[in-house]
């Protein structure tokens, strides 16, 4: 079932607009993210695509139809959230009933419905124990058999692992996408976790600020986003982004002082950019003679280095360096130029990603250098 979000806006005050000209359109069987820091709306917009809250202005649609007025039961969909919503005095079995119970489903297809959705969670063996007697990856899973249970083909699921430890929460991201892939379901998952978004989803929806940033596949957002904020939520360790000023050059050649240097391959007006470049974007060169930063911190993550780095003119750089890298503190380095940038004008939009495009196939007479 697809789920068209057309002009969306909330207000709780009539006053302040916690939400405002939400667009997208969800399609049939689609694992849908929606991402973005604490405060954003992200449980808002859920809530009101659930139809527990109402909706200020805009309208909603499932499979074409307008659901903007109806009440969450006929929505066709079920929602799974944060703290589980168990019932502590009823057992598992259940509490994954209840919602059928309560539409009066006939007993012996309960029954059947239940030890289906069980079995699909791997619960059958714990299915009288209480939620108390539970771990809180099975707790988790209760909530998703009674999601399973409920047959909607709509499932809304508001940071639904973050009472995880960071191991179970691994665990159960594959276990939840592959329940997804198997019935089909249509998802929407609420999360602030990045990480999260980028592994399970087929599409990501970026809110911040009231409106949506971007709408688009991972590899999309990570390799083409929008705008810096889009660009720095992505990504661990964060992307840097240097603030920059393009001038005009001579006789082809690129201005280098005081640092990196970075050649755009079409024209840009002059005036004030920013560059973001990864991490691992970078290369150390540990050349003293003609060094330009010094190492200021390096933490040792196992498969790598972060490693904190300023350049002579101030600016301060993380990079991700190899972990065979024999780097030590206050060490003077060369940091290389780059290849692989992206630029964003003076608002933080997106000008272009710059690995490997050529304009009109002609040389630019600019750079875009790099200030504190
Ligand atoms: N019932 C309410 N009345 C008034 N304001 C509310 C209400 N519920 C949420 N808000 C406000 O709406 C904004 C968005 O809240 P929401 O819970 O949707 O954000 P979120 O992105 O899900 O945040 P988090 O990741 O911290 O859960 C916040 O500023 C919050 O204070």
């Amino acid at each position: 079932m697809s789920i068209e979000l057309k002009n969306i806006a909330k207000t709780y005050d009539n006053n302040s607009w916690i939400l405002k000209g939400i667009n997208t359109r969800i399609k049939t069987g689609e694992f849908f993210a929606i991402v973005g820091p604490s405060g954003c709306g992200k449980s808002t917009l859920l809530r009101m695509i659930a139809g527990l809250i109402p909706i200020s202005s805009g309208d909603l649609q499932i499979d074409n139809h307008s659901v903007t007025n109806l009440p969450p039961c006929d929505r066709n969909l079920t929602m799974v959230f944060q703290d589980y919503a168990l019932f502590p005095f009823l057992d598992v079995e259940a509490n994954v009933g209840f919602g059928l119970k309560a539409r009066k489903m006939d007993v012996v297809k309960i029954e059947e419905r239940v030890a289906n959705a069980l079995a699909l969670v791997d619960l059958t063996a714990v299915k009288k124990r209480k939620p108390r007697e539970l771990s809180g990856g099975q707790r988790q899973r209760v909530a998703l058999a009674r999601a399973i249970a409920s047959d909607a083909k709509i499932c809304l699921m508001d940071e639904p692992l973050s009472n995880l430890d960071a191991q179970l929460r691994g665990k159960m991201r594959s276990e939840i996408r592959e329940l997804q892939q198997r019935l089909g379901l249509t998802l929407i998952y609420v999360t602030h976790d990045q990480i999260e978004a980028m592994t399970m989803a087929d599409r990501i929806m970026v809110l911040n600020e009231q409106q949506v940033q971007q709408v688009g596949s991972p590899a999309e957002i990570y390799q083409y986003p929008a705008n810096s904020f889009v660009a720095t939520f992505f990504g661990t360790p964060r992307m840097n982004l240097l603030k920059a000023h393009c001038t005009q050059i001579h006789n082809h050649s690129l201005v280098i002082d005081p640092q990196l240097s970075f050649p755009t391959p079409f024209d840009l007006p002059a005036g004030d950019y920013f560059i973001g470049i990864r991490p691992q974007s970078f290369t150390i060169v540990a050349q003293i003679s003609k060094a330009n930063a010094t190492i200021k911190n390096i933490e040792y993550l196992g498969t790598e280095f972060i490693v904190y780095v300023e350049l002579d003119n101030g600016a301060k750089i993380r990079i991700a360096a190899a972990k065979q890298s024999s780097l030590s503190l206050n060490e003077r380095i060369l940091v290389k130029t780059p290849e692989d940038f992206l630029i964003f004008d003076h608002a933080g939009r997106a000008i272009s990603s710059m690995k490997g495009t050529q304009k009109n196939g002609r040389t630019t007479k600019q750079a875009v250098q790099t200030a504190q």
